[in-house]
């Protein structure tokens, strides 16, 4: 695995779809019920009207919104609920520009609902849903002899053009609130990404390993176990850094996490726990084979000394293997890998216990 790439494997970017999902929910229950119940009180403050059309499109709309919202809690996905609420309010649209509402006050009604659509299906369908509505608008008002209403010529250019105005200064709106949380979402991911990473080498460090890495490989048992936990630590490092100094003694620390880095597989996961030492997760390894993964690093390791003014800098490792089974076993995997280490060390240094 590139040491630069394993982070955008591992970013989570349902949370931020599941806020502006939320978002959506909000409006679309908060337009449901509460736009209903308005409309059911406008219903029956003209049941005594002749408008029979004014009386229909109030109390059709109404209860096809409550309907939809109620069957909505029946389901778990609500996309598909948020899309008919959306085609009622622009049906609700037009039934007033048709009908004329309430002493041909209809146009006026027709202005709290692009905000609607484009909260309900976002900037880009919500420009495009609310442009069709005024196209269909702008065809009864100019055909008014297919309407009941009856609008004064003044009141429908003013109403068409105050309307457009309105339709793009909310998708404008919509367009920059929706960057400006992507941007947001991308800075919190980087702000992830660092508190994750290891600075010096740009491997995952230990936070990443214990709150985001373990939580998923028990998460997926199934493809993660046997899992071969291996711990190492570079032999002697102390030694070359009071021998080359603290700034060289970085560089081989950089030199030796791109070697583990090159040399395990994309699902292997290699990260730096502390100072000169590293822990490999090898997914899906019984032990035998993670003894052999770990004694093929171990002679990588070996015969790929550090350069420093084209002199050779030699570089051993000490590894300590263990393997969970299951998910149970892991801690437990870790100390044994920790114990064996301490025994490879113990042993004389640059072997596989
Ligand atoms: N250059 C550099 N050195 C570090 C860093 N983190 C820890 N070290 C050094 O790593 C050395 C670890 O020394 P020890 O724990 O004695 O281990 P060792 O010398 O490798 O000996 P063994 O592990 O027993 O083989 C110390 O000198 C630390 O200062 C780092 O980020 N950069």
């Amino acid at each position: 695995m590139q040491q630069s790439d394993w982070w955008s494997s591992f970013i989570d970017r349902s949370s931020s779809a599941d806020v502006e999902m939320k978002r959506r929910k909000f409006v679309f229950y908060f337009t449901s019920y509460v736009g209903s119940t308005i409309i059911y009180l406008f219903a029956f403050q003209h049941i005594n009207s002749e408008n029979t059309l004014l009386k229909t499109v109030l109390f059709g709309g109404a209860s096809l919104i409550l309907v939809n919202v109620a069957f909505s809690h029946f389901f778990h996905e609500k996309k598909f609920f948020t899309y008919i609420c959306g085609l009622c309010v622009s049906l609700m649209m037009l039934g007033l520009v048709y009908s004329g509402g309430h002493m041909n006050t209809g146009l006026y009604w027709v202005f709290p609902f692009p905000f609607v659509l484009f909260v309900l299906f976002g900037y880009q369908v919500g420009l495009a849903s609310n442009l069709v509505v005024y196209g269909l608008i702008w065809f009864l008002l100019v055909n008014q002899q297919l309407i009941p209403a009856e609008y004064s010529d003044e009141e429908i250019s003013r109403f068409l053009s105050s309307f457009l105005a309105t339709v793009f200064l909310m998708f404008i709106g919509e367009f920059f609130r929706y960057q400006s949380h992507l941007e947001m979402e991308s800075i919190n991911i980087d702000k992830h990404r660092q508190a994750n990473t290891d600075q010096l080498t740009k491997l995952p460090n230990r936070r990443f390993l214990d709150s985001v890495y373990i939580k998923q490989v028990i998460g997926e048992p199934g493809s993660n176990f046997p899992l071969t936990v291996v711990a190492l630590d570079i032999d002697h490092f102390k030694q070359v850094n009071d021998t080359h100094g603290h700034h060289i003694g970085d560089e081989i620390l950089k030199h030796f996490a791109g070697l583990l880095s090159s040399h395990s597989r994309d699902t292997d996961m290699v990260a730096r726990i502390g100072g000169e030492e590293f822990v490999i997760l090898f997914p899906q390894t019984e032990l035998t084979r993670g003894y052999i993964l770990a004694e093929k690093l171990r002679r990588v390791i070996e015969e790929n000394c550090f350069y420093y003014e084209n002199a050779p800098i030699p570089l051993t490792a000490s590894f300590g293997v263990a393997c969970a089974l299951t998910d149970s076993d892991l801690n437990v995997a870790f100390k044994k890998a920790d114990a064996q280490l301490y025994e490879a060390k113990e042993s004389g240094r640059n072997q596989v216990k």
